[in-house]
């Protein structure tokens, strides 16, 4: 096309079209082909008690994407919540869910997933993610987080998260995966990862919000065609980054709330989002998603350069993860 004819359309094209706002259930697109919601439920720390009526709650407000690990020790409550939705008539395949293999589970994936799908009361899931790529003993002092008698992690040195992730590209035949990827991986880890895979992880679940942009990780997985999705947009437990003046800022000017802004940040990236609440009127809130432009990306970019990062999930592996911030 001529360019002047270009700039010309361009010019008069309504930026509602230019920049569609996005919805919580904007399909975001994996390297399967598949999509992934744009926002999902989380379900970490969520109590025994609780867990089941937010996911229910969720889905009749129209979440359409879960995630969920089998860490978090509440995947059978997640499951009750499921068959409620289920019994309300919404269909399987209207679902994306995420489950993840635990640390303890390097050596025995096909085993873990059993259990999660198991206890979620499904044949399949969407996703399924290497949780930390630090394999722990599976025979140690405890199920999931096995100690030294100094306190430190019982790590399972005889194998790498290269074999575990060989073990997970082996899920896909079974149909019991529609997707593999990985969570909380550093740049050096892919780097370290990505020569020795046949298949590219679809998704890099890591900490994100505006104290922990993480660009380099964003940028590198863009590039490797990897989907990265953000957990922990409020800053986790009790959503320290919901009193963030510049989120504020950005949340007045739009007359939205600070989640509000807080979850559109990762969409404007290019990622998708999860966010957690066990209380309705949060679930019911936490679905609005604006467009965010340039200068409201700023502003929110603006905030750790003055402030410094702050990551707040950080277990005491005892190794390096490879993050910038924690070297
Ligand atoms: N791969 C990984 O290693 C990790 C994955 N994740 C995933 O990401 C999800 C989200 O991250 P998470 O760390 O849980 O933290 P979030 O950043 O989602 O924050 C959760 C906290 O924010 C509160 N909250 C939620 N919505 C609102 C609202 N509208 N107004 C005020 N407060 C609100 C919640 O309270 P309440 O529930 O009481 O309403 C809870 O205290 C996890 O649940 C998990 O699924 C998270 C960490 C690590
Ligand atoms: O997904 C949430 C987090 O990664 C969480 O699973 C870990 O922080 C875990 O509690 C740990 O101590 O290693």
């Amino acid at each position: 096309m001529n360019p002047a004819l270009g700039k010309f359309i361009l010019a008069r094209t309504p930026s509602y079209i230019l920049h569609p706002t996005p919805t919580m259930n904007t399909g975001m697109p994996l390297n399967t082909g598949a999509e992934i919601p744009a926002l999902g439920l989380g379900t970490w720390q969520s109590a025994p008690g609780e867990v089941k009526a937010s996911v229910a709650h969720a889905i009749a407000a129209g979440y359409r994407h879960i995630d969920c690990a089998f860490c978090y020790q509440n995947e059978e409550e997640v499951g009750a919540g499921l068959a409620e939705a289920f019994k309300t008539g919404v269909r399987r395949e209207e679902l994306f869910i995420t489950t993840k293999l635990w640390c303890t589970y390097h050596t025995r994936v096909e085993e873990a997933l059993d259990l999660s799908l198991k206890a979620l009361g499904l044949e399949y899931v969407d996703l399924y993610l290497v949780h930390w790529p630090i394999p722990m003993n599976p025979k140690g002092n405890h199920p999931l987080f096995p100690k030294h008698p100094d306190g430190s992690r019982d790590l399972d040195t005889s194998t790498t998260h290269i074999d575990t992730w060989k073990s997970m590209e082996a899920l896909l035949s079974t149909k019991k995966v529609r997707a593999i990827g990985v969570a909380n991986y550093s740049v050096p880890y892919l780097e370290e990862l990505l020569p020795h895979t046949r298949i590219t992880p679809a998704v890099n679940q890591i900490e994100n919000h505006p104290y922990l942009p993480q660009q380099e990780i964003v940028d590198f997985c863009k590039g490797k065609g990897i989907h990265v999705t953000a957990y922990s947009p409020f800053g986790s437990t009790g959503s320290p980054m919901m009193k963030e003046e510049g989120v504020l800022e950005v949340a007045k000017k739009h007359s939205v709330q600070p989640g509000t802004v807080l979850l559109s940040y990762h969409t404007a990236r290019g990622s998708s989002v999860l966010a957690k609440s066990v209380t309705p009127s949060r679930i019911d809130a936490n679905r609005k998603l604006i467009y965010l432009d340039d200068s409201d990306m700023a502003k929110l970019e603006n905030i750790s350069k003055q402030k410094g990062l702050t990551r707040f999930v950080y277990p005491a592996f005892g190794v390096n993860l490879g993050f910038p911030d924690k070297q």
